[in-house]
């Protein structure tokens, strides 16, 4: 059974349909991308995923429960972790309290114990803050406000910040977006290396990369699925050719 199911799932805007019937399986420990032409409906895909948004009609399975109608923070404490949108960083708290923030979101705690024991007391949630800061490489600016952070320090705090809910599955939405070349690399080598024994869902419009990082990738066109298959399968595939890659070949 696959970790991540999507079954005709479909998302209607008034008369727009953004995600149209798709039918996705994602495996545990797949690192799938999600690629399209502006507006084919990635960021749609995504919110339903991750809560954001409701379907109109079909369903989303997580570890063979159906997560449908689950609000985006129960999600996230089933292991469902995204990037930029349930995760926002404060600017105002330093980085090791913005981890300490995510750490406690993604805690799966029962109520009783949320409610008798402030996390703050759990040494579990310190180890882990310590551990995620390590793993981004931020342990030095810990102390640091977020604000003072450059960009690229940012965007790995960010990338932390879904680490530390300890998700199952991570999805990440254009995590290079507004990157130099070298950032875009580093970023890259990040994610392998931090998230490489976790089930990752990726939205990336750098083909190159996406073609590079990918175990399959799923082509979205005008909120259809196109096509899924491994880089190369996709890479070949005449409708992706003439919807998306123009020409592209690997
Ligand atoms: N809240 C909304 N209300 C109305 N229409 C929406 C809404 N969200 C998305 N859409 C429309 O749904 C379609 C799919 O949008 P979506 O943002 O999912 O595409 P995308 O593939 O992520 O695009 P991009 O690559 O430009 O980010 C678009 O036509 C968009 O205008």
């Amino acid at each position: 059974m696959a970790l991540l199911e999507t079954t005709d799932l479909t998302r209607q805007f008034g008369n727009l349909v953004a995600t149209d019937d798709v039918n996705l399986a994602v495996e545990a420990g797949e690192f799938r991308s999600v690629i399209g032409p502006n507006g084919a409906g990635k960021t749609t895909l995504f919110n339903l995923i991750s809560g954001a948004l409701f379907p109109t009609s079909g369903t989303i399975t997580f570890a063979g429960e159906d997560v449908s109608r689950l609000p985006p923070h129960e999600r996230v404490r089933q292991g469902i972790g995204r990037s930029f949108q349930i995760t926002t960083v404060f600017s105002g708290l330093s980085v090791r309290e913005n981890v300490r923030l995510a750490a406690q979101s993604g805690q799966r705690f029962s109520p009783r114990q949320r409610l008798f024991h402030p996390t703050d007391d759990f040494p579990a949630v310190e180890k882990r803050v310590e551990e995620v800061l390590s793993q981004i490489g931020l342990t030095e600016r810990a102390d640091e406000r977020a604000s003072a952070l450059a960009y690229g320090d940012r965007r790995r705090l960010e990338i932390g910040l879904v680490l530390a809910t300890d998700p199952r599955v991570v999805l990440l939405d254009e995590p290079t977006a507004g990157m130099s070349v070298e950032e875009t690399r580093a970023t890259m080598e990040l994610i392998d290396d931090v998230l490489a024994d976790r089930t990752v869902l990726l939205i990336e419009h750098d083909i190159d990369l996406v073609m590079n990082v990918s175990d399959r990738i799923t082509v979205l066109n005008r909120g259809r699925e196109l096509a899924t298959g491994t880089p190369a399968q996709v890479a070949a595939n005449d409708e992706v050719q003439a919807a998306y890659l123009g020409g592209v070949r690997t």
